[in-house]
């Protein structure tokens, strides 16, 4: 007989699935009972935790990512997580232990009530299956529909008395099953594109994260150096899809609508490509786009083609777009952009290292093709700044600007890369305690990422809201008297803290060379203990 478990698990692994991240109850058990020989499991002590986790691992490895929670308490516990994982189209496939079938109307304890509306709307696809014997096809519909396009995370319920009971006949259809969308535009709406970036007199390129996600990066490069044309990184940006050297480079834009308009004065077309239009965050008022400006609308996603609220949008693969655009614009006569000068000579201090620095120094120490995951929120520009980012899937960021993504992705990617790529996490001292578990995974699984803290003492980007916002100063800003060494030891991870440049250059160094995971607080600001 074969049950429905092993019939599922078959689903998942026929899909390349060999790594859970979880966190179990009662509920879960018999799911894990079942599990196959050659499946990994990677324990996080938060549901957040294996969230990010799972995240980080899907970025990186552009697959699906398995995770296994708790019910209700546990799916609650990960849906901040959730906020990032649904805009950044990660394709997870969370499943959550159910009660017993039979006394789900009961409530009894431990009962996911209403289970499928939980998790929405952040998650293309929720569902608790009808009946056991459905419960492989619902895991086959999962996969599927979190890998098309526009990807995304999906949540199943199963009541954990379904996995033991006998699978229906049906079921050897379902892992060899595939489901293949378009490969690429059509041949009229990329000659429209093409057409309208070759009778520019001055177009931009504006980037989203789906370029870097569809490993599209050189395409983007190549359409670049055709039209001659700057090329920004569309606001609130996630991942990075362009060289940060690169002499077309231009930064990230800011996440208002009149700075957005104010960076795309001048420019007569200007294509959006993997990004929604557009992820502001500061309200400020202004045009949406330029007078006589043309905005045209790259996107995989349909959702973000029909809520734009300006430009012509068209939908499709992003990443094989730009190839056939860089293959049929016409070079088109303009100077080549010259070379740009080098990062700026970043300031030093004496009782601490502005973020300038810091970045500086890590980017001095890092190996090339290092995986930088970024949750310090008041200092992205400094970043950028200071980066050397060439390769596709060099930055990660959180998509909706939830917190507790960056130590847990960190965790995620490097378990993806493995020895492939380093890499380390740039974390503020508030923003990492909302992951702060991962660092238990990091010791236990001995993932070697370096974590980074960079220590202000406050909500940094808050305080430059309420400077924006003119809402003076509210209470809960500041994060005095953390000891990120003290907690960093406690969850096992080896830990030093530095505050001269120095001091970082040599911890750094010691990281970078550890075979396991290390933890710098570096403090970044004047008068912090
Ligand atoms: C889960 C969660 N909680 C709270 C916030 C609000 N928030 C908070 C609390 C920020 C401050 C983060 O401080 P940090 O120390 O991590 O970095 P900076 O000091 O560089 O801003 S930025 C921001 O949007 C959030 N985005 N996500
Ligand atoms: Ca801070």
């Amino acid at each position: 007989m074969t049950t429905v478990g092993e019939a599922g698990w078959q689903v998942l692994t026929a899909h390349g699935i060999d790594t859970v991240f979880g966190n179990p109850g009662s509920n879960e058990l018999p799911f894990l009972a079942a599990m196959p020989d050659g499946v990994r499991y990677v324990l996080g002590l938060h549901e957040g935790a294996v969230l990010g986790m799972a995240d980080g691992y899907a970025l990186a490895t552009g697959g699906p990512a398995l995770v296994n929670l708790h019910a209700a308490s546990g799916s609650g516990n990960a849906m901040g997580a959730l906020t990032n994982a649904v805009y950044s189209h990660s394709p997870l496939v969370l499943t959550a232990g159910q009660q017993v079938r039979s006394t789900v109307g009961q409530e009894v304890m431990l009962t996911n009530v209403d289970a499928a509306a939980l998790p929405r709307p952040l998650v293309k696809y929720a569902a608790e299956p009808a009946s056991a014997q459905d419960v492989p096809r619902a895991l086959s519909q999962a996969v599927h529909t979190a890998l098309l396009d526009p990807r995304g995370p999906v949540y199943l319920s199963v009541p954990y008395d379904d996995w033991s009971r006998e699978a229906g006949p049906d079921t050897a259809h379902l892992p060899s099953r595939r489901a293949t969308a378009a490969a690429e535009l059509g041949e009229a709406a990329l000659s429209e594109l093409a057409g309208a970036l070759a009778g520019a007199a001055n177009p931009v390129l504006v980037l989203g994260p789906q370029v870097d996600a569809d490993r599209a990066n050189d395409h983007a490069v190549a359409l670049a150096e055709r039209l001659a044309c700057p090329v920004w990184i569309a606001p609130s940006a996630s991942r990075c899809p362009f060289p940060t050297r690169h002499p077309a480079f231009r930064g990230i834009l800011p996440a208002s609508v009149r700075d957005v308009s104010d960076r795309l004065a001048g420019h007569d077309v200007v294509l959006v490509a993997g990004a929604p239009v557009f992820r502001y965050h500061q309200w400020v008022p202004g045009d949406l786009l330029p007078a006589g400006t043309r905005l045209l609308h790259l996107t995989a996603d349909p959702a973000e083609a029909a809520r734009a609220p300006m430009g012509e949008a068209w939908v499709g693969p992003v990443g094989p777009a730009l190839a056939a655009l860089a293959g049929r614009v016409p070079a088109s006569g303009r100077e080549p952009l010259p070379p740009r000068s080098g990062p700026p000579a970043p300031r030093g201090a004496e009782d601490h290292v502005p973020p300038q620095q810091l970045f500086a120094l890590v980017r001095d120490a890092a190996p090339a093709g290092t995986v930088h995951v970024c949750e310090s929120t008041s200092t992205i520009d400094d970043f950028v700044a200071q980066a050397d980012l060439t390769e596709p899937g060099s930055y990660l960021f959180p998509a909706s600007g939830g917190l507790g993504f960056g130590l847990p992705a960190a965790v995620g990617a490097q378990l993806a890369h493995g020895e492939a790529r380093r890499v380390v996490a740039l974390v503020g001292d508030g923003s990492a305690n909302y992951g702060i578990t991962a660092l238990w995974t990091a010791a236990q699984y001995r993932v070697p990422v370096v974590f980074v803290i960079l220590k202000n003492g406050t909500y940094g980007a808050l305080r430059g809201f309420a400077g924006l916002l003119g809402t003076g100063e509210t209470p809960g800003l500041d994060v005095p008297g953390l000891d990120f060494v003290k907690i960093s030891e406690g969850y096992g991870v080896p830990a030093v803290s530095v505050s001269d440049a120095a001091s970082t250059a040599a911890a750094l160094k010691d990281a970078f060379a550890a075979d396991g995971p290390r933890l710098v607080e570096v403090v970044t600001a004047p008068g912090v203990a």
